[in-house]
Parts: C-alpha cells; sequence; structure tokens
C-alpha cells in the first residue's frame, strides 16, 4: 500500500490530469446488486475480509455486504494529506467491489472519531503543498458525498470542523451518547472559514438557520445538543453503537438499491455538481486565504493553545 498511495497522491494533486472524482459518483453507475432479502448482519454466517494501510482499517462482511472503515491515525486522527490519500485509496477499493454495498465510517483512537483537518498541512507550506492537500480534502468529501453505498457514521468521540464534515457526508449519523464528546464546524473559532461545500453539506442537513449560527459562532456542540439540533440522527451507549450502525444499514439496504441511490443522487447533485465545476477556483481560492498572514497568525496560535491546554 505505501508504494500506491504516492501514486494517488500525484494523481489527486496534478491539474492537468483527470481528477479521480471528476464525476460524483451517485450517478452514471448501474446499481449494486443486492445479495437477497436483506437480513441482520448479526444472523449471517459470513465470510470477514480485511485490509489494511498504515492508517485506515477495513473489513468488509461478505454477507452483509457491510464495510467497516476505522480511522486509526493516532494520536487525534487528524486528515493529513497522507490520511486523505489512504482513505480515498479505501474508500476507493470498496467502490469497486460490487459485494460491497454500505459503510460504516469510525474511530479506532478512543475518544475522538478525528479532529479535522490537520492544521500542520495548512502552515507555513508551499502553495503546490496547499493545492495538493486541498485536491485531497475535495477528494473525500466528493467520494463521500457522492458514494453509491450507504454510508453511516459511528462517531464514538469528539469530531470538530472536517471530522464534523466526513460525518456530514455520510447518509446517517449515530453518536455515542456521551456528554463530553462534542461535534460542528468551528472554523470561526480559529480565525478560518469553512467552504461553500462544507457549508452546502451542513445546511443540507440541519437547515439554514440553524447552520448559520452554528458556523458563524463557530460552534462544537455536545452530544445531546447535536441530536437536538439535527446534526446526528441519535445517540446510543457507546458499546451498542457499532451493532446499531450495521443494523441501521442493513435497514436502508433493505429497499432496491438503483431507487435509493437514484434518490440520493436527486438529493445531493446540485452540491455536487457545485464543487466539481469550481474545483480548480476553489483550490485557489483556499491558497489566496491559507497564505495570508493573518489567517498563518491565527492558525499559530491556535495550535499553541492546544499545546498549552495539554500541557
Ligand atoms: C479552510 C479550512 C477548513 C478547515 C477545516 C478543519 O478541519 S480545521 C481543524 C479544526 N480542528 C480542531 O479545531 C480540533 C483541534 N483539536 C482539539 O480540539 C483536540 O485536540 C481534540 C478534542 C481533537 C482532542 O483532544 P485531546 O485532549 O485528546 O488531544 P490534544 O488536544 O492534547 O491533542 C493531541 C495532539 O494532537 C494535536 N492536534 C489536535 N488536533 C489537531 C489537528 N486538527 N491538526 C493537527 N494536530 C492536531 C495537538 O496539537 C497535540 O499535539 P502534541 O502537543 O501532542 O504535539
Amino acid at each position: 500500500m505505501a508504494a500506491v498511495a504516492p501514486t494517488l497522491a500525484r494523481r489527486i494533486a496534478r491539474p492537468g490530469m483527470l481528477p479521480l472524482c471528476s464525476r460524483p459518483q451517485a450517478w452514471g453507475r448501474a446499481a449494486r446488486q443486492s445479495p437477497g432479502l436483506p437480513r441482520a448482519p448479526s444472523l449471517l454466517l459470513t465470510q470477514r475480509r480485511a485490509f489494511s494501510n498504515n492508517k485506515i482499517l477495513v473489513e468488509l462482511d461478505e454477507g452483509s455486504g457491510i464495510a467497516t472503515m476505522k480511522l486509526k491515525s493516532p494520536p487525534v486522527n487528524s486528515l493529513s494529506l497522507d490520511f486523505l490519500t489512504e482513505f480515498c485509496i479505501s474508500l476507493e477499493k470498496l467502490e469497486n467491489n460490487r459485494g460491497c454495498r454500505g459503510v460504516i465510517f469510525t474511530s479506532a483512537i478512543p475518544k475522538i472519531f478525528s479532529s479535522g483537518l490537520d492544521i500542520t498541512e495548512m502552515c507555513r507550506k508551499s502553495t503546490e503543498h496547499y493545492a495538493e492537500f486541498w485536491r485531497a480534502v475535495q477528494e473525500m468529501w466528493l467520494r463521500v458525498y457522492g458514494s453509491n453505498m450507504v454510508t453511516v457514521a459511528a462517531i464514538n468521540g469528539s469530531s470538530p470542523a472536517g471530522g464534523c464534515l466526513l460525518a456530514l457526508s455520510c447518509d446517517y449519523r449515530i453518536m455515542a451518547e456521551n456528554p463530553k464528546f462534542s461535534i460542528g464546524l468551528n472554523e470561526a473559532q480559529l480565525g478560518i472559514v469553512a467552504p461553500f461545500w462544507f457549508k452546502d453539506t451542513f445546511v443540507n442537513v440541519v437547515g439554514h438557520r440553524v447552520a448559520e449560527r452554528s458556523l458563524q459562532l463557530g460552534c462544537l456542540h455536545s452530544a445531546p445538543e447535536a441530536l437536538r439540533i439535527g446534526l446526528v440522527d441519535e445517540l446510543v451507549p457507546e458499546e451498542k453503537l457499532q451493532d446499531k450502525a450495521a443494523a441501521v444499514i442493513a435497514q436502508w439496504l433493505a429497499l432496491p438499491d438503483h431507487a435509493r441511490q437514484l434518490t440520493k443522487s436527486m438529493m445531493r447533485k446540485l452540491v455536487l455538481d457545485r464543487l466539481v465545476a469550481h474545483r480548480e477556483e476553489d483550490i485557489q481560492n483556499f491558497i489566496s486565504f491559507i497564505t495570508k498572514e493573518s489567517i498563518q497568525k491565527s492558525l499559530h496560535m491556535y495550535m499553541e493553545m492546544l499545546k498549552k491546554k495539554k500541557g
């Protein structure tokens, strides 16, 4: 896998090449085949296949067609360029496997789902690096938001900013009912601005008013508050999270794939098309924004604040 990752990173990064996700995936593809009557995954006598790279562990239950992608990039599952590259490779493998019909995203790190974009990737780097990094962030979102598969986030820890975006991009969100875990698009607290496609994804989940207030204030919502505003769909005790996620996917997979996929595509197309049509412009916007001295100062201060809080 280590040999494959830089190749994909280059494919994602090279402006002249057709981007991997030049077209969202939820349309223009034949429906996945349902393996038969839907059954609860626990009742199946099935084979599990696992594959892993440095930062993602994938398990596919071949009987139910449900895969689990476990994020395992200590200490906090930050979305670095390497992480995003490996994430997209793993997801692409599942997308290409017609036996896989649903994916659960969860974390292998206790108490943290994902800490969002890796802030160090946005500090004092070259414009080439920023372009490569931002293309990889776009790619993750295009792949998850446009996926043909049923996607469920089993949020077993805190999930700020980019971590929240990953969860928001899924079809369904279940969070561990621990009031210490928080989730939200807190970019404003770092002195940075969530791009339009983060905002659109958020609005599509919670509605305009709730999204506007939450974005302007850079809110991190506790798990109960996240349920109240519709940012997550349900809370369950942490030990029941994975079983609940599998049961939800089984329920969604009970419908004919083509009808569910076309409906998903119809609901998400506008937002996906907007980024696909303006991908390069969005990268340039990111570069102009992130290279501002004031923004670099804000990010530096935020990282210092994280270190102080720790020490
Ligand atoms: C336009 C752009 C849009 C941007 C979108 C984004 O996603 S912006 C991202 C917005 N994200 C946020 O605002 C989240 C900021 N993070 C947090 O709030 C907390 O770290 C936590 C709640 C995730 C975990 O709390 P905890 O007490 O369990 O852990 P801890 O706090 O002790 O950290 C352990 C180590 O990890 C480090 N590190 C942490 N996060 C990041 C990161 N994103 N990146 C890099 N590094 C990060 C931290 O510095 C420390 O390093 P050290 O000193 O060991 O070298």
